[in-house]
């Protein structure tokens, strides 16, 4: 489904993803883990054509999408959540699911806004998927609160659903476990799997807890200095005294 080439990419003497190399198959959802600094966003910025590969190449059903803008690559079925939750938080619930409908459908932001003549024909419909979408995701009843004042976990839930909502057959998810209580991390696992199965998604999964990744990953890539230093199975990858040095340098407690 989703094959990244030799992928590099440098930011002046730095090399943040050096000769990267991943295949993500129909259905799978995989891990790239990694300590700070690994490359691991970076990637997923050269994936979704925020930043231009160096070199390499990214396909999709063995299309090129190298050197694509965002939007194309996201009409092509690549969507992702961020690191730091990306919402409009001055905007409702209602107002945030409804934009990333439209713009699976091509309308721009401001039509939506303003509920310009181009998108009123498709309004009734669009309203009928995204309050289904917002049942979906146990956030229907929050649609007239501003996006901002949600709690963190529900505000992830809505990242995702909004990420959902442009129709992608690939889900890349940057860290969605971070700043989250052990009740809401659960829940995250829950959601991941059944949207996972919902959707027919493949997942492309940074994340830091281990549980996470354990819980949900049939596989996990692992970076550090932008190159990969293991890959496979995930608990025996975890295991590795390499990825165990690469974590924790001279200390000396596990992942
Ligand atoms: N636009 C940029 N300009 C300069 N350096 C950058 C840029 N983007 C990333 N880097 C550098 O590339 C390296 C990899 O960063 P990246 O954010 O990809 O790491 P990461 O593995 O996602 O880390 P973390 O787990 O902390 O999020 C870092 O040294 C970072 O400072």
């Amino acid at each position: 489904m989703l094959k990244i080439e030799n992928l590099t990419r440098s930011f002046g003497g730095l090399t943040a993803v050096d000769d990267l190399s991943l295949h993500l198959e129909t259905g799978d959802i995989q891990g790239i883990i990694g300590p700070n600094g690994a490359g691991k966003t970076t990637a997923f910025n050269l994936i979704t054509g925020i930043y231009r590969p160096d070199q390499g190449r990214i396909l999709l059903d063995g299309q090129d999408l190298s050197g694509l803008t965002s939007d194309v690559i996201s009409r092509r079925g690549i969507a992702r959540t961020f690191q730091n939750i990306r919402l409009f938080g001055k905007m409702t619930v209602w107002d945030n699911i409804i934009t990333a409908f439209h713009q699976r459908m091509g309308h721009g932001f401001w039509d939506a806004v303003f509920h310009l003549p181009l998108f009123k024909s498709r309004e009734r419909e669009v309203c009928k998927e995204s309050l289904a979408f917002l049942e979906r995701f146990g956030l229907a009843e929050r649609r007239n609160e501003l996006a901002e004042n949600l709690p963190y976990g529900e505000q992830r839930r809505l990242e995702i659903a909004r990420a959902l909502a442009t129709n992608p057959r690939v889900l890349l998810l940057d860290e969605p476990a971070a700043g989250m209580n052990p009740t809401e991390v659960e829940g995250l696992i829950g959601l991941i799997r059944d949207i996972h199965r919902e959707f027919d998604l493949s997942i492309l999964l940074i994340e830091h807890h281990m549980p996470v990744v354990l819980k949900l990953c049939n596989r996990v890539q692992v970076m550090d200095f932008g190159r990969t230093i293991a890959a496979g199975d995930p608990h025996e990858v975890t295991g590795d005294p390499v990825v165990i040095k690469a974590y924790l340098g001279d200390e000396e407690d596990g992942l």
